[in-house]
């Protein structure tokens, strides 16, 4: 049984099932052992020199009573049983699923999805079976054992002592054994879940492995990964059939030994008193033994591959959520959107170096601000601190005066729209996508956003318009789709600040100009950051913040920065040469 501090709450919630359950199974092995006992005395009244029909025709309709008793029986533990332990998966997968969702990013950063998918599919089957078959075994080892022990003893004690002695051998075998088979449960469980990374990340990277040729070399990988699985699955399997061979060679020279003996008891059955029909009854209830021996040994080899997924799902849940609300922080709904960073400096929990150095800006509500800098300049990960998505000292960023530490973390993202830079949208309808903030989003509601973010005319191409699912179910879309798919999700949020993570990179300056042009117009009084690597893209920002190597070098718009800052004159140049060299159209006022 699991007993770990997220497993063993879940016998007192079901303890109705169980106990329900526990009860009627042991009413069930107690009965099924009166059959052998009927049979018995049939046997010896047929063979008496003048046999009783009627008692015979008793015993008959008792053992059909008795077959229906059990039938009922059997159908009531299965339920009650095999029903709780269903019901523990749902909720301990629900829980696992809540915990997934709360954990920082940097815990995504180390973990691969494929291992973490395991602990969801294997590792909780894995403990279903503790709760459901897991028990079951126990309980109707221990029970039915007992129970035929008992009944062995009051036929004949000397033959059940006998015979009971290789079988408390073999229970304390299998009870040593049990750190092996959890062991070696484990090592497949750890080969599976780099399968599953593996197989995963291939997936996801499949236009990669294309465009590089690389299907042959990555097979070869994955058959060396799934080679090594088939090995650790033999292993454990060829274990667990050496110990049921085992069991079995057991159980059958024991059978063999009482059929010896007990034959000889009955041939001398004026100084034993035993009877054909008492040995027929005393194997039955042996035969009946065999069951519990191996319910037990199966119980064992539950329990402990349930051992080994059991400590791996606790320690994902164990797994600190490290981005949580202390008792200090408060709850602010109606937060207008200015922005303070003061002396700002971060290192991720992994890196070397701090990728934010002295950061320190302010951002009024309701400006339109873009954050220039090259790539590796730190723009993304000031955007994760505005978001709470790390940690961070108190006192180093404030919306609207308030320590965003000392916000609640629900507060400070309700108060954001983020459109990300991978612009990720889920497998299901535009309008879904779009209305993702929204509890149940129409078209109507969705519309206007697409129009904004330039997308609409797009979509109203699609066969199913809105309707339309995206991704691995439905159609593919261009990367400027995405981006303005991901804009128009962010603006239907109507956020007092909006942050857009290089979100016009992929689509054209004229798209690029209209969805900025919108965005002048209807975000007027709200704040609105982008980042960027285009000087197009900010150009027209009433405040322009420069970063470089993590530093804030320059801030001002446009004119001031182009009389300033000898980066952005630099950053100007070059994209204007670009711009030529592309023969793209070079933009007019890019230096005025
Ligand atoms: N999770 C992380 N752990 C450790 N270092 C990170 C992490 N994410 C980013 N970095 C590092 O932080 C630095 C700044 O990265 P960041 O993504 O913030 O730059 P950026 O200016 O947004 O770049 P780009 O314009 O290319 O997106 C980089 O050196 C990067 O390697």
């Amino acid at each position: 049984m699991l007993l770990g501090k997220h497993f063993r709450k879940y016998y007192l919630k079901y303890s109705l099932f169980f106990l329900l359950g526990a009860s009627v199974l042991i009413v069930v092995d107690w009965y099924q052992l009166d059959i052998p006992r009927l049979v018995g005395g049939i046997i010896d009244t047929l063979n008496s020199t003048n046999p009783d029909v009627d008692a015979v025709e008793a015993a008959i309709i008792r053992i059909a009573v008795l077959a229906g008793i059990i039938t009922v029986g059997r159908f009531i533990w299965r339920y009650t049983i095999f029903g709780a332990s269903r019901r523990i998966e749902y909720q301990l997968r629900n829980t696992m699923f809540g915990h997934a969702t709360k954990l920082s990013q940097s815990f995504y950063n180390q973990e691969k999805v494929g291992g973490l998918m395991a602990h969801f599919i294997n590792d909780l089957e894995a403990v279903r079976m503790s709760y459901g078959p897991g028990i079951l075994m126990l309980i109707d080892g221990l029970t039915l054992g007992i129970f035929a022990v008992y009944r062995m003893a009051r036929l004949n004690p000397r033959l059940t002592f006998y015979a009971a002695v290789p079988m408390v051998i073999l229970t304390i075998l299998l009870v040593f054994i049990r750190r092996t088979i959890s062991a070696r449960f484990k090592e497949r469980q750890e080969s599976f879940e780099k399968l599953s990374d593996f197989t995963q990340e291939n997936f996801s990277g499949i236009t990669v492995i294309k465009a590089f040729v690389r299907e042959m070399k990555e097979a070869m990988f994955f058959s060396r990964r799934n080679l090594d699985l088939y090995d650790k699955h033999i292993k454990f399997i060829k274990f667990i059939i050496i110990i049921n061979i085992a069991v079995g060679v057991a159980l059958n020279v024991v059978i063999l030994f009482i059929v010896v003996l007990g034959s000889l008891l009955v041939i001398n059955r004026d100084a034993t008193g035993m009877t054909a029909g008492q040995l027929t009854e005393y194997l039955s209830y042996f035969f009946a033994l065999i069951w519990p021996t191996m319910a037990l040994s199966q119980f064992i080899q539950i329990h402990s591959q349930a051992k080994g997924s059991a400590q791996r799902i606790a320690k994902f849940l164990d797994h600190e959520i490290d981005v949580r609300d202390h008792e200090d922080v408060e709850y602010v709904e109606d937060l207008k959107g200015s922005i303070q960073v003061k002396d700002l400096t971060f290192k991720y929990p992994d890196g070397d170096s701090p990728v934010l150095k002295n950061v320190s800006f302010d951002i009024n509500a309701g400006e339109m601000v873009g954050i220039l800098g090259r790539t590796g300049s730190g723009k993304s990960s000031l955007v994760d601190l505005l978001l709470k998505i790390y940690n961070l000292d108190h006192n180093r960023i404030f919306i609207d005066g308030h320590d965003i530490m000392r916000l609640s973390v629900k507060s400070v993202r309700n108060t954001i729209g983020y459109v990300p830079q991978d612009n990720f949208l889920f497998s299901e309808t535009i309008i879904d996508n779009i209305g993702f903030s929204m509890e149940h989003p129409t078209e109507e509601d969705v519309i206007e956003s697409a129009k904004l973010a330039d997308v609409y005319d797009n979509v109203m191409e699609f066969k199913e318009k809105f309707g339309t699912i995206l991704g691995e179910r439905g159609v593919t879309v261009s990367g400027g789709q995405k981006q303005r798919i991901s804009i128009a999700r962010a603006l239907a949020k109507n956020p007092e600040i909006l942050i857009l993570d290089d979100s016009v990179s992929a689509v054209d300056t004229k798209t690029e100009e209209a969805i900025i042009k919108n965005l002048h117009r209807i975000r007027k009084g709200k704040t609105t950051i982008f980042i960027a690597h285009r000087i197009s893209t900010v150009r027209k920002m009433d405040k322009i913040i420069l970063f470089d190597q993590g530093e804030v070098v320059a801030i001002g718009n446009h004119a001031q920065l182009m009389k300033t800052s000898p980066l952005y004159q630099d950053m100007v140049k070059r994209q204007t040469l670009e711009n030529l060299v592309q023969g793209g159209a070079v933009n007019e006022g890019l230096q005025g």
